[in-house]
């Protein structure tokens, strides 16, 4: 066997659901809307390994109106993006939610979401796309990584595909899953011109 097809032995080929379209136009606007008045609740993004260059983004927490929108949908098709990822049904503990903001220079480097014992239970990621149109930054995209197993771990593979971030379409793929955010090219540095997402995970029992 040639050394290359040794290595791609163990590859996991990563699998993501987006839909198009997944709010009404009236319910994407409005969500652009009032993410952007609450600006001043944004606060600089952290994470669980606190090295402030890790993540460049801003987040808020508090959002009620658009997360509960955002969860019921979610519901509705779940059933149908678990099919489609070869993902077995669970049942569903609870739906967590973040909105972020994304501006010039902003990126997010390659990490998993469920590597942490206190957010093991997170199953799946989705990830829902809005911003101003006509569209005002470049780059921000979704780096989803393959995976493969090294001595019984789940790890990141070299190989990958790239989700280009669309107004109003969402993307679902499993939490164990390594990824990424390009940095983000927005030369107005304008807030509401940010890459904006409703963001969050499906956590299992
Ligand atoms: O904004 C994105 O495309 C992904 C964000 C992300 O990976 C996270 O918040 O954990
Ligand atoms: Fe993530």
């Amino acid at each position: 066997m040639m050394l290359s097809d040794k290595n791609n032995q163990n590859l996991i080929k990563s699998k993501c659901v987006k839909i198009d379209k997944f709010l009404t136009e009236v319910e994407n606007q409005k969500i652009l809307a009032s993410v952007i008045k609450l600006e001043a609740y944004f606060e600089k993004s952290t994470t669980s390994i606190n090295d402030s260059d890790f993540r460049k983004s801003r987040v808020l927490h508090l959002a009620p109106i658009s997360k509960a929108r955002i969860s019921n949908r979610i519901k509705l098709v779940l059933p149908q993006v678990l099919s489609k990822l070869s993902h077995q049904i669970f049942p569903i503990a609870k739906i967590e939610g973040q909105v972020t903001a994304h501006n010039h220079g902003h990126y997010y480097q390659a990490h998993n979401d469920n590597g942490m014992p206190e957010v093991a239970k997170r199953e799946i990621t989705y990830i829902y796309y809005f911003y101003q149109q006509p569209k005002k930054f470049s780059g921000g995209e979704l780096v989803l990584y393959d995976g493969k197993i090294d001595n019984n771990y789940y790890t990141q593979a070299n190989s990958f595909k790239k989700i280009a971030p669309i107004n109003n379409t969402i993307i679902f793929f499993p939490s164990r899953y390594w990824h990424e955010v390009l940095p983000v090219n927005c030369p107005s540095k304008t807030f509401a011109d940010s890459r904006f997402t409703i963001n969050g995970w499906i956590w299992r029992n």
